[in-house]
């Protein structure tokens, strides 16, 4: 092996899915059929090709610094099929992977296409065999595939359709690869795998894999090789730290003498414990995240400087999760500083995480306010950020002092835009008491809004949305883009209210719902109606395969400056005499699914919405509104990776949830909506959220969420959802009223609601009929049962 230092400037990975949204269109062709694998394959390539050019001409140029993670659809589903870690229900779909050999250059055409048919068929499910759960990246808004592992599980080297044509790149490149002990933790036991099933205990086994997947990359010219732990930095395992430690040292051991240089990146947060065992491993470079991680304090550095003396620490100084310009006097100063105490160490400058998180290229907005433009930093961006500092570094800062004052200039202009701190929003922020987080007790309101609700034993509603029809969409982008006047697009959304209460009101729901047909995504429609947010026009984020959003921008103080969703709301009330629920997105996810500033605490920011949504209720409520559901299915999402964290993100979440509905009247019912299915772990959340009605995902889990719940007692009224809206399938009535009794019986009929498990407007009206109608006719059923 060559020993040789990192590069003094790189990145742990960039966006995957090409600044015109490429990889989508070639991927949703070849799933149309429109195109075979091989074609695939050569567009794949371009694409990569295309993106390691554009980060070279932006300035890494040493070898080594680029990252080669591009990946078809996910880079967790790439160690899947490298490992033959493929769930048994594909087992025609791991032989087409297996017949294609480990190289698809050299496979047949029929072959390629099999095998890339393959690869997605695990990823998307086909009929009855469900796809791989899916679910998000530690705290990013990424969703990766997550691998089954139990004692069926057959490792063995398959080759990739990935890792390996990366190599092929050529030397500059540095293939990107999940590495095994984060694979392994974020993996689940197989429906095979009994009770405690230990999956860590394969590690050796899965190394194995890996060392023939370093060999190959050696083989195919590779010299560095990087391996992602973002593991490490959570500790929300099952296992103790010390056996995660030592996996990461077994593993690193094996893995650093294959031939091939290491880098092993730490990302999403800090693990110094693991930056220390590392040492111990002929691992040439670690790198740690600056931005979300904690600064090491003397001691730790000292005892590093001797560890890694005559290796790489890569300091993650420029993030990788946000899109705003790095401050880059403050960070050379950071780096400086790292420097000083790490002497015989070579400190090398790069990204906090992949780049996969932010938009590529922020000269693309062509419509952002340019003020607030010159603030912002996408990938490509960021780039030539870390080249900069990486250059600063070693020539000090008379070598970047353009880039420095154009640095300067942005902050300044930041700080002094009058959108940015607010007198009236602070006044009314630090003005807020305890008080206002608090409504009277649960046994005060309950009976007033019983008194006024009139509601049945299990009470039926839905979660929002109604399915979003081609018209609506039609109407919506016409006005937009100023085909349809505003007249008549308020016509064409008042005459999808109608009709969604119409369907309501026939199948015999309880509480109706105006159907949400105004929103485009329900963070997004908030973003536009408030001041402090930016949207952008090109600024595309990868959530997951083909998919991706498109974050609004939080860039100043929160002002509403006018009621948002009354007209809506109150129209549908207009219209019916049956109890009618207003629909708001909460604080916490609508910051969770924005891009935040990062020149303010997040509690503030967070109570700045809650103040806009506390006028909006009472907007509501004026109104006449009897109800009102405050989403926050983000909740969990931003829950801190370690749980020493988990206190005060919990203050400030739940304090600004509280401040949005703490002033409404009693008579008021607030519900609140969480959807995903491990209840347990936000159960102490969702109590102090203090809700009327909360409800959450169910269906797919079986009622699993019902054990904790009786376990630890429910006072408020709970909707556990009985119809999974994810999945096409319309459900049918014993089945819906094998879930309420089960539901009864962990809970008692007084306070259960009856509802699905989320928002339905990603379904077609046909599933949605019958499924309502089946869903009320099971709620009437087990009515009658417990009377
Ligand atoms: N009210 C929203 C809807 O029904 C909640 C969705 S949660 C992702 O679409
Ligand atoms: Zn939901």
């Amino acid at each position: 092996m060559t020993e040789q230092h990192f590069p003094s400037a790189s990145i742990l990975g960039y966006p995957r899915i090409g600044v015109h949204r490429e990889l989508k269109r070639v991927l949703e062709e070849f799933w149309s059929g429109k195109t075979n694998g091989v074609q695939l394959m050569a567009t794949a390539n371009q694409l990569r090709c295309s993106r390691t050019e554009r980060m070279h001409a932006l300035g890494l140029t040493e070898s080594g610094s680029i990252p080669e993670d591009f990946s078809y659809y996910d880079q967790v589903l790439d160690i899947i099929e490298a490992t033959g870690a493929v769930p048994t229900r594909f087992a025609k779909e791991r032989e087409a992977l297996a017949e294609a050999g480990p190289d698809l250059w050299h496979a047949s055409d029929a072959q390629t296409t099999a095998a890339l048919e393959a690869l997605f068929t695990i990823a998307r499910g086909e009929g009855a065999r469900p796809a791989l759960e899916m679910t998000k990246w530690f705290d990013s808004n990424y969703h990766y595939l997550v691998p089954e592992i139990g004692p069926e599980t057959k490792f063995e080297w398959l080759g990739s359709t990935r890792p390996r044509a990366a190599a092929l790149l050529g030397e500059g490149v540095r293939p990107v690869l999940v590495g095994p002990v984060t694979f392994l933790l974020l993996s689940k036991p197989s429906a095979k795998a009994g009770e405690g099933y230990d999956i860590l205990a394969r590690l050796p086994e899965v190394v194995s894999i890996y060392e023939a997947l370093v060999d190959d990359l050696v083989a195919a010219g590779a010299t560095w090789v990087q391996f992602d732990e973002p593991a490490l930095t959570s500790d929300r395992w099952e296992y103790p730290r010390e056996r995660i430690i030592a996996a990461l040292t077994d593993s690193y051991r094996r893995l650093s003498v294959r031939g091939a240089n290491l880098l092993v990146a730490l990302t999403y947060g800090h693990a110094f414990d693991a930056v220390e065992a590392l040492a111990a491993t002929q691992v040439q470079a670690v790198a740690i995240d600056l931005v979300k991680g904690k600064t090491p304090a003397a001691s730790t550095l000292a005892a590093w400087d001797k560890a890694w003396a005559g290796r790489t620490i890569a300091a993650g100084i420029v993030s990788g999760r946000n899109v705003w310009r790095t401050n880059l006097r403050v960070a050379l100063g950071k780096l400086r500083e790292l420097q000083k105490g790490l002497p015989q160490v070579h400190l090398s400058v790069t990204t906090s995480t992949s780049l996969q998180h932010v938009p590529i290229d922020v000269a693309k907005e062509t419509k952002l306010d340019p003020q607030i433009k010159s603030w912002l930093s996408f990938a490509d961006q960021k780039i030539e950020e870390v080249v900069a500092l990486a250059k600063g570094l070693e020539q000090g800062e008379e070598g970047i002092a353009a880039e420095l004052a154009a640095s300067d200039a942005a902050v300044a202009s930041r700080q002094e835009h009058p959108g940015v701190k607010r007198s009236d929003v602070r006044k009314r922020t630090s003005a807020v008491t305890d008080a206002d987080r608090r409504r009277a007790p649960y046994s005060e309101r309950a009976p007033e809004q019983a008194e006024r609700l009139h509601l049945p034993t299990l009470p039926t509603t839905t979660i929002g949305s109604f399915p979003q029809t081609v018209e609506i969409r039609k109407a919506r982008a016409a006005h937009r883009r100023g085909e349809l006047s505003y007249a008549d697009y308020e016509q064409a959304m008042k005459a999808e209210i109608e009709h969604v209460v119409r369907v309501q009101e026939r199948i015999g729901l309880d509480v109706l719902v105006h159907g949400e047909a105004e929103r485009n995504d329900m963070v997004q429609y908030f973003a536009e109606n408030l001041e402090g947010f930016a949207t952008t026009v090109n600024g595309w984020v990868q959530s997951y395969g083909s998919r991706c959003t498109r974050p609004s921008i939080l860039w100043g103080d929160v002002v509403r400056e006018a009621p948002i969703t009354v007209k809506w709301s109150s129209y549908a009330q207009s219209l019916t005499d049956k109890p009618l629920k207003g629909m708001l997105t909460g604080p916490v996810t609508i910051m969770a699914w924005s891009f935040v500033r990062d020149d303010e605490a997040p509690g503030e920011v967070a109570d700045q919405l809650g103040l806009a949504l506390r006028d909006e209720i009472a907007d509501l409520e004026e109104a006449g509104i009897p109800v009102v559901q405050v989403d926050e299915p983000a909740i969990r999402e931003l829950l801190p990776l370690r749980k020493a964290d988990e206190e005060e993100y919990l203050k400030w979440s739940v304090g600004s949830f509280r401040l949005a509905t703490g002033g409404a009247q009693n008579k008021t019912q607030i519900h609140t909506h969480l959807c995903y299915s491990d209840f347990k772990t936000v159960i102490d959340a969702v109590d102090r959220l203090d809700a009327d009605v909360t409800s959450i995902e169910a269906s797919r889990s079986r009622m699993e969420i019902l054990p904790a719940i009786r376990e630890r007692g429910f006072e408020r009224g709970l909707g556990p959802g009985v119809w999974d809206i994810h999945s096409p399938r319309v459900p049918q009535v014993d089945e819906i009223v094998r879930l309420l009794e089960a539901a009864v019986e962990g809970l008692g009929v007084e306070k259960l609601w009856v509802n699905p498990d989320c928002g339905l407007k990603t379904r077609a009206y046909t599933e949605t009929i019958p499924s309502l109608e089946n869903l009320v006719a099971a709620a009437k059923q087990v009515r009658e049962a417990h009377k």
